[in-house]
């Protein structure tokens, strides 16, 4: 790191964020990029050991050892792995093809979100490949017998990672609050830098319902291609902090592992090719963002080719994600993503913890979209320690 550069988790552009500025112009931070080149202001030794302090999800060194979903389940898991305990989980489902990113009039209007958030049916596809509810009858080799757990549900070790379909694998819990937080900072930091949020738009004019910034490469709605540069300030978009690139690796690992168990036949490459990712699309939606179903075909041919997957982290708000063979709503899958599951860890602390997704091998191609934001959802810590707007922070990476 250049010593003139401070490490980012002493940036503090987010303190300057108030509910009254529009979205992404906040007046810079002192410690702002020097030059187009904004990667260079990540510490990423910095990011990486705010990562590894949580235990949780250890993006670093110790990989094997932090594994959510490798490990076996022995003594020695309690004092090393911070369980995770959460009452529920959200799942979801799909839809059909047309237009890219078409709503119809209906899409994303209808719901109406109290404080008590609506859960959509848990594990409703029913599949074996589910790993959401790990109780005492599960061990292997045991005759199966069901426990009565003296723990409530919300504070029992359940486990909530599931393949929602073949290559499509959501790790429900799987972000710490650190690590949101981390991530938050450091979005903030470069996002209002050179190559940094803006708000894009398509060929035919119409404004995109969100903020969007890239990094490593360039991703341009308006001609759906990637580029060097920023459409807007003609600025090389930063790259990715090393941190992140570790996450997500270590995600596909662990959806393999998951793969693994819900098969021994077969051999998790082939349903879920790793990537090493060098473009990341960070999308911020306010509580009336949305985004249509669409496909995500713009990556090379090889790419897509040998359908390496797309990895997302979903932070903030909570929001509906649709999922499905087609464009259209109806018939589409829909999982709640959710930010404000509380855990209670081993050392007893209170943490929220968010998921990721994965969608590669026969997914890849697979229409998605946003309809909704659940507003006020966002863990109320996360806002407190970073003054996250109202709305979705959601980061989805990529091999070009
Ligand atoms: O925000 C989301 O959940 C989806 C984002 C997305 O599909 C994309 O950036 O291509
Ligand atoms: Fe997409």
């Amino acid at each position: 790191m250049n010593p003139s550069q401070k490490p980012i988790s002493s940036f503090s552009g987010y303190s300057s964020i108030t509910a009254e500025k529009p979205f992404g112009n906040e007046s810079p931070a002192e410690e702002t990029l020097q030059s187009c080149r904004g990667k260079e202001v990540i510490d990423e030794k910095q990011f990486q050991s705010n990562y590894e302090l949580e235990g949780i999800v250890n993006v670093g060194g110790l990989q094997e050892e932090h594994s959510f979903l490798c490990r076996s389940r022995t003594g020695d898991d309690l004092g090393l792995r911070s369980s995770l305990k959460t009452e529920h989980e959200g799942i979801v489902n799909v839809g059909s093809l047309q237009e890219e990113h078409s709503f119809p009039t209906s899409f994303g209007k209808k719901k109406v979100y109290s404080n008590n958030v609506e859960k959509y049916p848990y594990n409703n596809s029913k599949s074996k490949n589910v790993v959401g509810t790990k109780s005492s009858n599960s061990y292997e080799g045991l005759p199966k017998v069901e426990r009565f757990n003296i723990c409530l549900a919300r504070f029992r070790d359940i486990e909530t990672q599931e393949i929602l379909r073949p290559g499509m694998v959501l790790l429900k819990h799987y972000i710490s609050l650190r690590q949101q937080i981390d991530i938050v900072n450091t979005c903030n930091s470069l996002g209002e830098g050179p190559g940094g949020f803006y708000r894009p738009g398509y060929k035919d004019g119409a404004k995109l319902r969100l903020q969007m910034m890239c990094l490593g490469m360039n991703w341009d709605p308006q001609t759906r291609k990637y580029d060097k540069v920023h459409p807007v300030d003609n600025c090389e978009p930063p790259e990715i902090p090393l941190g992140l690139r570790l996450l997500v690796e270590r995600a596909i690992k662990d959806a393999h592992c998951l793969i693994k168990k819900d098969s021994d036949m077969v051999n998790p490459e082939d349903i879920l090719p790793s990537m090493s990712p060098n473009i990341c699309i960070v999308n911020f939606y306010s509580v009336h963002g949305r985004l249509g179903l669409h496909q995500d075909r713009d990556e090379s041919r090889e790419s897509l080719h040998k359908r390496l997957p797309v990895v997302s982290l979903s932070i903030g708000d909570s929001a509906e994600f649709l999922y499905g063979d087609g464009r259209e709503v109806e018939g589409a899958k829909k999982v709640l993503l959710e930010s404000g599951d509380i855990v209670r860890t081993i050392a007893s602390k209170i943490s929220y913890i968010f998921p990721t997704l994965l969608f590669g091998g026969e997914s890849r191609m697979v229409f998605h979209g946003v309809p909704s934001i659940v507003p006020s959802s966002a863990p109320e810590p996360l806002k407190a320690k970073t003054g996250l707007r109202q709305g979705r922070l959601y980061l989805t990476f990529r091999q070009f």
